[in-house]
């Protein structure tokens, strides 16, 4: 997606450019402030730490996509840049997923605009340029798991309390064609076989186990093991490791890609369905109930 059409998708969303700030930190490193994401400069050279800061549960409502988007464009296209470490800001929960709110109850040409959002943050984050490396500092199911199976390396927290992966079935949900794809690229054909249709969700041990993530390490050293990786990753010049990446990955985001009005369409569909609408109420529901 354009910056252009981002910020035309912020504004039509009534989120007000006019808030992100650059701010100079204690070591006079920039720092941009969204509403929902923050870019931080970090001491390694050349690496950017964005922290997901969409509280109670940073879900991918269309604004954050949107803040998200624009963020990894900007870091992009700034030379200076050539990693980024993808973490987040609220205890406990890396992400919830897709903002369950975004598709219930509206209209289908909201169903639209949301669902190329989820498809133009998708195809940014698993063609970027940049070196992605997850520091996932907490629980992250199904459009979560997403994000940090789309990055390059995967760091988790040990914490028998966080999950991991698609647990689209458990919501009454189809996972998309792309996020199976997604899964199935990093652990294989028949652990996704089994992961999607139960929608497990892992806890550190079997997630690592499964190559669904790359290290486990202890909760205060996500970040500071997700920077030492970045470092060996970028020993290796940009343009092969780009070429590489690129020739690995092609073949997965074209798929979708060529197909992405029929599956705007299909998922329209999908979700405008009397009974789907209404298990996501009762899910919805149910996280509410849960608490009282
Ligand atoms: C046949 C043709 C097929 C064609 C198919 C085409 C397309 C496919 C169609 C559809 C696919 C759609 C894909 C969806 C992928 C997703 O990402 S769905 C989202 C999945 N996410 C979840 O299941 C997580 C749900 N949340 C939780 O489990 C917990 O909230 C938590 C993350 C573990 C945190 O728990 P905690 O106790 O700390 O907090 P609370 O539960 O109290 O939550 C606080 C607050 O936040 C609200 N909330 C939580 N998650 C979401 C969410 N994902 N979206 C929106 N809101 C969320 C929760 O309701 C609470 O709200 P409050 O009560 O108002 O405070």
């Amino acid at each position: 997606m354009a910056l252009a059409a981002g910020r035309a998708m912020l504004m039509r969303s009534g989120v007000r450019l006019g808030t992100q700030a650059a701010a100079r930190g204690g070591n006079g490193a920039r720092r941009f402030m969204n509403h929902r994401v923050v870019v931080e400069p970090n001491t390694v050279p050349g690496v950017a730490v964005i922290k997901f800061k969409n509280p109670p549960v940073n879900s991918l409502t269309l604004e954050f996509l949107t803040e998200f988007v624009i963020c990894l464009e900007k870091l992009e296209n700034d030379k200076t840049f050539r990693g980024v470490v993808l973490t987040s800001d609220c205890p406990g929960i890396f992400s919830a997923g897709l903002d369950l709110r975004e598709m219930c109850g509206k209209n289908p040409a909201h169903y639209a605009e949301y669902w190329r959002a989820v498809q133009e943050m998708w195809l940014k984050v698993y063609l970027s340029n940049l070196v992605l490396v997850a520091a996932i500092n907490g629980t992250s199911p199904a459009g979560g798991c997403l994000i940090a199976l789309s990055c390059d390396y995967r760091v988790l927290a040990d914490n028998p309390r966080y999950r991991m992966g698609l647990n689209e079935t458990l919501l009454g949900l189809v996972v998309p064609f792309w996020f199976k794809d997604t899964l199935v690229n990093t652990i294989g054909h028949r652990a996704s076989e089994r992961a999607l249709q139960l929608g497990l969700l892992f806890p550190p041990a079997e997630a690592l186990q499964l190559g669904m993530v790359d290290q486990v390490v202890p909760e205060d050293q996500v970040q500071s093991t997700a920077l030492s990786v970045m470092t060996q990753w970028l020993a290796i010049p940009d343009h092969v490791r780009q070429l590489t990446k690129n020739m690995i990955r092609k073949a997965t985001a074209d798929h979708l890609i060529k197909h992405q009005e029929a599956d705007i369409q299909n998922f329209i569909n999908f979700i405008s369905r009397d009974s789907i609408q209404k298990s996501l109420q009762v899910y919805l529901e149910n996280l509410k109930q849960k608490k009282h």
